[in-house]
């Protein structure tokens, strides 16, 4: 059978937590040429573009992550990342990945790397796309093991960064269906690494967007809140566009963030990607060096 395919772009304006972002969706019409009853529309990406509101009301401002240095009346759209409600600072700097080492993995914490250099936890649910967003940052396909398998990441994995500071890698939470072997203590985990690493400058969450606001998250999020641990909310899978069945990532992501505002009085800084497409991967780097050379100083 002869196939035409036209492909049809749309523009639409998600009303995500501020800055409200337009994203461009297209969607790929496939229209047989003897039977046009057979028409199919498949959704294939999702592009990122500028937001086009020209100054954001005031009113959506207390939703934005500020960083030092900068302040609130001074904000306008262009220092704001795409798909995300963080705000680009003064320190903001050079986040290029230059090189970037495996150093060791740690069963507790205090086997890990004694020094003063400054490190970035990814943590989040089994699965979630820990080591995937890892291998993205640094670009290096296989530096972090992954799988499709839950509890893949056993250990506190340390990768040394431009020889200046850590990237790492921690074991899943929340897997029902991992073997007991494959499962971590985490609370006793959690304890030894979060409470008592003076080096760790903020956790990177990780949350799936391509599946709708899980408890454990909240559970995680609150404790992290609740111990002054700071955080930024990663969101993963962007590029999982479901149209048949569940929700969209950005109503997913909607959804956490209303819940989320119930509990932080300042909304942490959160962020889209996707480890596939390297949705927010720059900017994700970007606002770690913020993060990092104030952390520095
Ligand atoms: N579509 C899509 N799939 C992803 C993305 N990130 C990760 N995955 C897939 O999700 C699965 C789990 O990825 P991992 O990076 O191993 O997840 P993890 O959080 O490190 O898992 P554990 O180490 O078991 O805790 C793999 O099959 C990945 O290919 C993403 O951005 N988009
Ligand atoms: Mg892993």
């Amino acid at each position: 059978m002869a196939l035409r395919r036209v492909t049809v772009s749309l523009s639409i304006l998600f009303q995500t937590p501020p800055p409200s972002l337009y994203l461009t969706h297209t969607y790929s019409l496939t229209i047989p040429r003897t039977t046009p009853s057979l028409i199919s529309f498949r959704h294939s990406s999702i592009s990122a573009s500028k937001t086009l509101t020209p100054s954001l009301p005031p009113s959506e401002k207390p939703f934005l992550f500020i960083p030092p240095g900068v302040e609130p009346t001074q904000i306008n759209d262009s220092m704001i990342l795409p798909f995300s409600n963080i705000v680009i600072g003064p320190y903001a700097g050079d986040s290029k990945i230059k090189d970037v080492e495996f150093i060791k993995s740690s069963p507790r914490a205090k086997d890990c790397p004694k020094d003063d250099r400054p490190e970035f936890a990814v943590l989040g649910r089994s699965n979630v796309g820990k080591s995937s967003l890892i291998n993205s940052l640094v670009r290096k396909k296989e530096l972090a093991l992954t799988s499709k398998k839950p509890g893949k990441t056993q250990l506190i994995n340390h990768f040394l960064v431009n020889k200046k500071w850590y990237l790492v890698d921690l074991p899943g939470y929340g897997f029902a269906k991992a073997s007991e072997a494959a499962k971590v203590d985490w609370s006793s985990f959690t304890k030894g690494y979060f409470l008592n690493r003076d080096t760790l400058v903020s956790v990177l969450l990780l949350i799936d967007a391509s599946v709708p606001p899980q408890r454990i998250d909240f559970d995680c999020a609150n404790w992290l809140g609740r111990n002054n641990i700071p955080v930024t909310f990663v969101f993963t899978k962007c590029d999982k566009m479901k149209v048949s069945k569940g929700k969209r990532p950005d109503e997913n992501i909607k959804e956490f963030q209303e819940i989320i505002k119930q509990n932080y009085k300042q909304h942490p800084p959160w962020i889209m990607t996707s480890s596939v497409t390297g949705l927010g991967r720059d900017d994700l780097l970007l606002h770690v060096s913020q993060l990092r050379n104030y952390w520095d100083q």
